[in-house]
């Protein structure tokens, strides 16, 4: 199969297996990204559940990012949070004169609960936490994002920039939201984009997960899986 060499990896550098083709990549070039492991996307009782999303699959993916996590640590690859929100006043999350303020489930969801207002993916809020199964550990970074791309009004492109980083593996919810407009944004500032598909969950019917596999393979990245990764990555020396 053919392998895509990324960054300054050459001859050496670990080989992913992934499609359309493997990838040879440098740890140190290499940060795994994990969109939005919050109480809301990912635990019952949190912002989607409450939105009326089917979450029942995210238990397992939580169990798949906290191996692949585990094995990046040992890597030496530099693990990146993100965790989406706003301020508790939600003035960072646009009045009517923003899109977000029309298109968001959560600011929908909180004007046809009035009760639930003030708790939905506000900075501070239960709901807003990363969820406990996945908490930072030293050395990993934590970045607060307020639109669906984590590169828009973030740190993140500086975070990365500034270490070199050529090769961003992406794990997190929700695989056709968040997920894909970072790893497309990145595709555009020039990251390598690399979806661990079984370390995602969708929004929606499974079509959706499979739209985004389809988009990613084809136009804007690849995809590998949490067993290829830890198999790669898991042989390097402590
Ligand atoms: C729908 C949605 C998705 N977020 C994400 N993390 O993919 C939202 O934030 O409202």
């Amino acid at each position: 199969m053919e392998t895509v060499t990324i960054g300054s990896a050459g001859d050496g550098g670990v080989i992913l297996g992934a499609r359309p083709e493997a990838v040879r990549v440098l740890p140190s070039e290499t940060a795994v990204v994990v969109i939005d492991m919050q109480n809301a996307y990912a635990s019952p009782g949190g912002y989607v559940d409450q939105a009326g999303f089917d979450i029942s699959g995210a238990a397992g993916t939580i169990g798949r990012i906290a191996t692949v996590l585990e094995t990046a640590r040992k890597a030496g690859i530099q693990i990146v949070y993100l965790q989406n929100g706003w301020d508790p006043d939600y003035v960072e999350a646009g009045g009517p004169g923003s899109p977000n303020w029309h298109k968001s489930n959560a600011l929908k969801t909180m004007r046809a609960r009035p009760e639930l207002a003030g708790t939905l993916l506000a900075r501070g809020s239960w709901d807003y936490a990363l969820v406990d199964a996945l908490a930072p550990q030293p050395g990993d970074i934590t970045l607060h994002k307020t639109r669906y791309s984590a590169f828009f009004n973030s740190q993140l492109d500086s975070v990365l920039r500034a270490r070199g980083i050529r090769t961003i593996v992406f794990v997190g919810i929700a695989t056709n939201v968040c997920v894909e407009s970072t790893l497309r944004d990145g595709f555009h500032l020039e990251y390598f984009g690399v979806m661990l598909e079984d370390a995602t969950h969708h929004l929606g019917p499974p079509e959706m997960q499979a739209a985004s596999v389809y988009n990613i393979e084809k136009f804007f990245g690849w995809v590998s899986s949490s067993a290829d990764f830890c198999g790669s990555f898991g042989q390097l020396p402590d």
